[in-house]
């Protein structure tokens, strides 16, 4: 009996230079998959909550290939409330490619394959989501996994601060800080993190800074 066709609803996929996370700088295929179970009130990428198109797991893989680079982030969206997330992100490996995962936290890391680097953000109370993060996944991270909280405000670094030193997650993988765009001002969270001498990683958004809020890039 031959396997059930992988389905996959995707918004873009496109090449860029990767703006998040300690890949950032690199060369990088993005495959926006569709849809989200969560509306942070930040979020930069409402326009993956509908829409899309029904695509092959083959189709996707050969859209991928033709952009010949070696790093692949799969996002969305939400990537992981699609079941083909998974055999997605098993084919990337498969085909040798370097690959992350942009992830809520809200939803189970486990059953991702080992291989993928899981960029997963633990929300914080500005986003709104606050209770949809999943704490048993802090003890599924590997050291080339990274936490990320996104924060929109002094509130959202005092809390951070808690969860960094209560999960002890500096001491599992590499914690990234990131400035909401547009609300909290960068150089303010650099100076916090110095001032609080904290085991993280200031980022900012890369490709915002090339790009503005463009789509696609
Ligand atoms: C669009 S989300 C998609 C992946 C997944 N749904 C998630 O939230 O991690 C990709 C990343 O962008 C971050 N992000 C979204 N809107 C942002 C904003 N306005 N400022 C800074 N980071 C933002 C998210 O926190 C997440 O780390
Ligand atoms: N250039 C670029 N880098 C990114 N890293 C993570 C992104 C995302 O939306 O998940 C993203 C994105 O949207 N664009
Ligand atoms: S979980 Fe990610 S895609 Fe969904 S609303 Fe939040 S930032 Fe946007
Ligand atoms: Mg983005």
């Amino acid at each position: 009996m031959t396997a059930p066709a992988v389905k996959l609803r995707i918004t873009e996929i496109f090449a860029s230079i990767q703006g998040e996370s300690t890949w950032v700088g690199l060369p990088t295929v993005f495959v926006r998959l569709t849809g989200c179970p969560l509306r942070c009130s930040w979020c930069d990428t409402a326009y993956a909550f509908t829409g899309g198109e029904n695509r092959s797991l083959d189709e996707v893989l050969a859209e991928v290939a033709r952009h010949g680079l070696k790093h692949v982030c799969v996002t969305g969206g939400e990537p992981l409330s699609q079941k083909g997330c998974l055999p997605l992100l098993s084919a990337l490996c498969d085909a040798g490619y370097a690959v992350s995962l942009e992830t809520s936290g809200a939803l189970d890391i486990g059953a991702a394959d080992p291989r993928v680097s899981r960029i997963m953000d633990l929300k914080a109370p500005g986003s709104g989501e606050v209770e949809r993060n999943l704490y048993d996944n802090i003890a599924q991270l590997k050291a080339d996994d990274e936490v990320k909280i996104v924060l929109a405000n002094a509130d959202d670094y005092a809390w951070a601060k808690q969860q960094i030193a209560t999960h002890r997650l500096a001491e599992r993988c590499t914690v990234l800080l990131s400035p909401v765009a547009g609300e909290l001002d960068p150089a303010q969270l650099a100076e916090w993190i110095v001032r609080d001498r904290l085991p993280v990683r200031f980022q900012l958004q890369l490709h915002k800074i090339l790009w503005n809020d463009a789509r696609g890039r």
